[in-house]
């Protein structure tokens, strides 16, 4: 298949791609770090909860006491640190907010029009997101533009591999079941664009607000411009 042949399947990233990077870094980080300390003194023995303090201990390589875990946390959050159990436990602190209505997820007005219309003309359509699965489902099945998630048939997260990893695009292709030529991924981030080719994956860079640089990729200055 040529680069110009038909996409089967979009791969979408989140932040920056699909929906604001001021929504994930204003309102759904704050929200989470203001939280977090509260949330593991109430929640912390909870069996879910308790999983992924342990692999907080886990990555810092010693056992941690729940204040520890919680400065660790805190600390990740501040560095933006993708790692696997902060983003597990944001996604639980985010689903009280989108629940009790604190705020809705950010979709761009194009990406949710244009997701209509890809999975309309049968493209499947999968995330892949530093963001927890839950998180990814939160914002999609809460957004300003309603609930997307039955749009989509993959959701795929750190579990599978970090998102700059030429493995993570290999197996992501290998749960949806198709050539990974016949995926096309959108991201902001040239790291990202540049694994998911190595794995040979289409890619289009999203430079939504002119700032993104990435060498070797399609642009597109948002959905409308994307050529599946
Ligand atoms: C699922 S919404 C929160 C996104 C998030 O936590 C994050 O770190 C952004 O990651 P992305 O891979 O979507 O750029
Ligand atoms: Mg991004």
């Amino acid at each position: 298949m040529s680069d110009s042949a038909p996409a089967r399947a979009i791969l979408t990233d989140i932040e920056g791609t699909t929906s604001s990077l001021s929504f994930v870094k204003d309102v759904l980080f704050p929200y989470a770090r203001e939280r977090m300390d509260e949330f593991i003194r109430e929640h912390g023995d909870e069996p879910p909860v308790r999983r992924e303090l342990g692999a907080v201990s886990e990555l810092a390589g010693k056992p941690l006491s729940d204040r520890e875990a919680t400065a660790q946390l805190l600390e990740w959050i501040d560095e933006d640190r993708k790692a696997t159990p902060l983003k597990a436990l944001q996604g639980m602190i985010w689903e009280h907010g989108y629940r009790q209505g604190d705020f809705k997820g950010h979709v761009y007005e194009d990406a949710a029009r244009r997701l209509y219309e890809w999975a309309d003309a049968g493209l499947r359509l999968c995330v892949f997101s530093s963001g927890s699965v839950q998180a990814q489902k939160l914002l999609f099945g809460h957004s300003e533009a309603g609930d997307l998630t039955p749009l989509f048939s993959g959701w795929f997260d750190t579990r599978i591999g970090a998102k700059h990893e030429a493995e993570a695009y290999r197996r992501i292709a290998g749960e949806i079941g198709l050539p990974p030529n016949e995926i096309l991924f959108l991201s902001d981030i040239d790291r990202e664009l540049d694994a998911a080719a190595a794995a040979g994956l289409r890619t289009t860079l999203l430079n939504r607000d002119g700032q993104c640089a990435a060498e070797g990729h399609p642009v597109a200055t948002n959905f409308d411009e994307v050529r599946p």
